[in-house]
C-alpha cells in the first residue's frame, strides 16, 4: 500500500498518528462528469459526453466501493458501452496490480501497464495521493474523468440513458433527499465505519468506530421491517450502497476487520436485503468472493501478519429471502 507524492511512488501504511489511531479516508480528486450533452456536471470540466464505448473502469472485485460501479453498469446495461480492467486482488508495496495470474484479474486492457498507479501517472504525471479504484477511464482523451465511486454510479444512472442504456432511475429526483440522508449515514458509519474498525490502531478509536457501526446497522434493520428497500419500496442507489458493504461482511469483516458483535445473517432484514439484490439479474456475475477474502486477509499486513485466509462461513446467497411480503420490488422509469 502507497500513495503517489509529485509523480513518484512512495510504499507506505495508512497514517493514524496525527488523528489519535483513527483511520480517515482521503478525498478523491479527479471529480469531472460524463454528461448526456458533454457539458460540466455538479463539478469538474466539461468535455466528456456519455458514447458509446468511449470509457473504461479499472476495478478490484474485491473493492466495495469499485464494486457498486460493477452493479450499476450491470443495472443499467452498459456492459457493452463501458468496458473494464480488472485488477489482481492482492495490494500491496506497489499498491493496485494490473497482473494476470489470478483468475478473473484481467491486467490492462487498454495499456498494458502493470501497476494501477501508472494509469494515474497517465493522466497526470505529477499526480500527488492515493491510488484508488475504482477510476473511471476516458480513452478518447486519454485521462481519468472520475475516481470517485459515489459520483460514477450517479452518472452511469443517467448519463447514457439517451444513447442505449437500460430503463431505469435508482436515483430519483423525488427521492434524492431521502437517498442523501440515507447514503450520508451509511457511509459514515457502515461502508466506511468497517474500515475505521479494523484499520483503528488505538482501543478508543476502534471502540467508536465499532459502536457507531453496530448502532446504524441496527437503525437500518429496523428500517428494513417497514419497507422492502430503504426508501420504501423502491430500489435505489442507497440499497447498492449499503448491499456492497454487506456482501462482505460475514465472509471478512466480523474476523478481519472485528466487526464481530453481531453477523449480517442474524439481522432478517439487513441478511434479506443482501440476498435480494445479489438474485437481481446480472448481480451475482459482479460477485467475486475468492478476489475479495484474498484482497483482505493478504493486503494488510499490519492486522494479518501472517496473511492467512481463514476458513469462512458458509453463505447461500441465493436463498428465499422473503422480501416480496413488504411489497413489490418498483424500479423507477421501468
Ligand atoms: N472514495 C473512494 C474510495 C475508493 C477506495 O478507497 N478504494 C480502495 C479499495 S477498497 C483503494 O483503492 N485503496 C487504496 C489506497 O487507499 O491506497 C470511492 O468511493 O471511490
Amino acid at each position: 500500500m502507497g500513495l503517489l507524492v509529485d509523480g513518484k511512488w512512495h510504499d507506505e501504511w495508512y497514517d493514524t498518528k496525527a488523528t489519535e489511531g483513527r483511520f480517515e479516508r482521503s478525498k478523491s480528486q479527479f471529480r469531472n462528469w460524463i454528461t448526456a450533452d458533454g457539458k460540466a456536471g455538479p463539478s469538474g470540466d466539461g468535455g466528456f459526453k456519455a458514447e458509446r464505448g468511449r470509457y473504461h473502469l479499472y476495478v478490484s472485485y474485491a473493492c466495495p466501493w469499485a464494486h457498486r460501479t460493477l452493479v450499476m453498469r450491470a443495472w443499467k446495461g452498459l456492459e457493452e458501452h463501458i468496458d473494464v480492467s480488472v485488477s489482481h486482488p492482492l495490494m500491496l508495496e506497489n499498491g493496485w496490480e494490473l497482473r494476470m495470474d489470478f483468475p478473473g484479474a484481467t491486467g490492462d486492457l487498454l495499456y498494458g501497464f502493470d501497476k494501477m498507479y501508472q494509469v494515474y501517472l497517465k493522466a497526470d504525471p505529477h499526480y500527488s495521493g492515493r491510488v484508488t479504484v475504482p477510476i473511471l477511464w476516458d480513452k478518447d482523451r486519454e485521462t481519468i474523468v472520475n475516481n470517485e465511486s459515489a459520483e460514477i454510479i450517479r452518472m452511469l444512472n443517467s448519463a447514457f440513458d439517451g444513447v442505449g442504456a437500460r430503463p431505469g432511475d435508482y436515483c430519483p429526483q423525488d427521492l434524492l433527499e431521502g437517498i442523501d440522508a440515507v447514503n450520508d449515514t451509511v457511509y459514515e458509519h457502515v461502508n466506511n465505519g468497517v474500515y475505521k474498525a479494523g484499520f483503528a490502531t488505538t482501543q478508543t478509536a476502534y471502540d467508536e468506530a465499532a459502536t457507531a457501526l453496530f448502532r446504524a446497522l441496527e437503525d437500518l434493520e429496523n428500517r428494513l421491517g417497514e419497507s422492502r428497500y430503504l426508501l420504501g419500496n423502491t430500489l435505489t442507489e442507497a440499497d447498492l450502497r449499503l448491499w456492497a458493504t454487506l456482501l462482505r461482511f460475514d465472509a471478512v469483516y466480523v474476523t478481519h476487520f472485528k466487526c464481530d458483535r453481531k453477523r449480517i445473517a442474524d439481522f432478517p432484514n439487513l441478511n434479506g436485503l443482501l440476498r435480494d439484490i445479489y438474485q437481481m439479474p446480472g448481480v451475482a456475475d459482479t460477485v467475486h468472493m475468492d478476489h475479495i477474502r484474498h484482497h483482505y486477509f493478504c493486503s494488510h499486513p499490519t492486522i494479518n501478519p501472517h496473511g492467512i485466509v481463514s476458513i469462512g462461513p458458509v453463505l447461500d446467497f441465493s436463498a428465499l429471502h422473503h422480501r416480496e411480503r413488504l411489497g413489490q420490488q418498483k424500479i423507477r422509469g421501468t
